[in-house]
């Protein structure tokens, strides 16, 4: 494929308060890690109808949804739990009408942090909203004193994150509190932490490249590997785009 994908990247947003206006934002590393693995990145801010969302995705080639605050549990019928911290809910609302629309043109995706807890919820699976309260046994995968907490990870060798790390011992970023728990219909585990915390998954559907992973390989303490995922995905969305023009051809 010639040409550079369009790498779709939804934004961060904060209501106005006082003397403060509302802003959409995203850390840097999501679109410096598109643009080093040879994609464009076209950051979306929170969009609130669908017409806008056809519109948007028309124009791109691949899907990227970061991290964040929590989904509201109330959302997917459970109750609120008192650790959970939502998103903003125009961001929220965006990014639920994003992932709809992505997984019903099985358009490529990497879900981060958050975005993958979305991708998980939206085909059918489900989340731990507490780590702390439903995984008393686990490790610590939140420091609020180290942005760049990390703990080891345990990979499936035939993967996307498998190919990317390799044997050895790996180390990612971690912070979150909540967790996959049911895994999604179509949607296998490819990397746990030892304490068993899900830490990616990838689709398992013949006509749908779709990853995620709940550590960061886009923030700033990444290591040389992490950049791979970005590699890997940029790659996925250009073979997909291969595979549409000859279709079409
Ligand atoms: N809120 C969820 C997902 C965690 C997540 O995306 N963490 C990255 C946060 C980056 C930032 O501070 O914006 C959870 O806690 O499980």
């Amino acid at each position: 494929m010639s040409c550079k994908p369009l790498i779709g990247i939804n934004a961060d947003f904060r209501a106005a308060a006082r003397s403060v206006p509302a802003y959409a934002y995203l850390a840097s590393g999501y679109f410096q890690s598109i643009l080093k693995a040879g994609g464009v990145p076209v950051v979306v801010p929170p969009l609130d109808d669908l017409d806008s969302v056809h519109a948007l995705l028309q124009g791109v080639h691949g899907f990227v949804f970061i991290g964040g605050g929590d989904l509201d549990p109330r959302n997917d019928g459970f109750m609120l739990h008192p650790s959970v911290r939502p998103l903003d809910p125009a961001r929220e609302s965006s990014d639920r009408m994003l992932m709809n629309e992505v997984a019903e043109r099985r358009m490529p995706v990497l879900g981060i942090g958050t975005g993958m807890q979305l991708l998980n919820i939206q085909q059918g699976g489900n989340l731990f909203l507490d780590i702390k309260e439903d995984l008393p046994n686990a490790v610590p995968h939140f420091d609020a004193q180290d942005a760049n907490h990390r703990h080891t990870l345990d990979v499936v060798s035939d993967s996307l994150v498998g190919r990317v790390y390799g044997d050895g011992e790996i180390r990612v970023s971690s912070r979150h509190h909540m967790a996959i728990d049911e895994v999604a219909p179509g949607f296998r585990v490819t990397a746990r932490c030892p304490d068993g915390v899900i830490e990616a998954i990838e689709s398992e559907m013949m006509d749908w490249f779709a990853i995620g992973t709940q550590f960061h390989p886009e923030c700033s303490a990444a290591s040389a590997l992490d950049i791979r995922i970005f590699e890997e995905f940029v790659d996925g969305v250009k073979e997909s785009m291969d595979q549409r023009l000859r279709l079409v051809a």
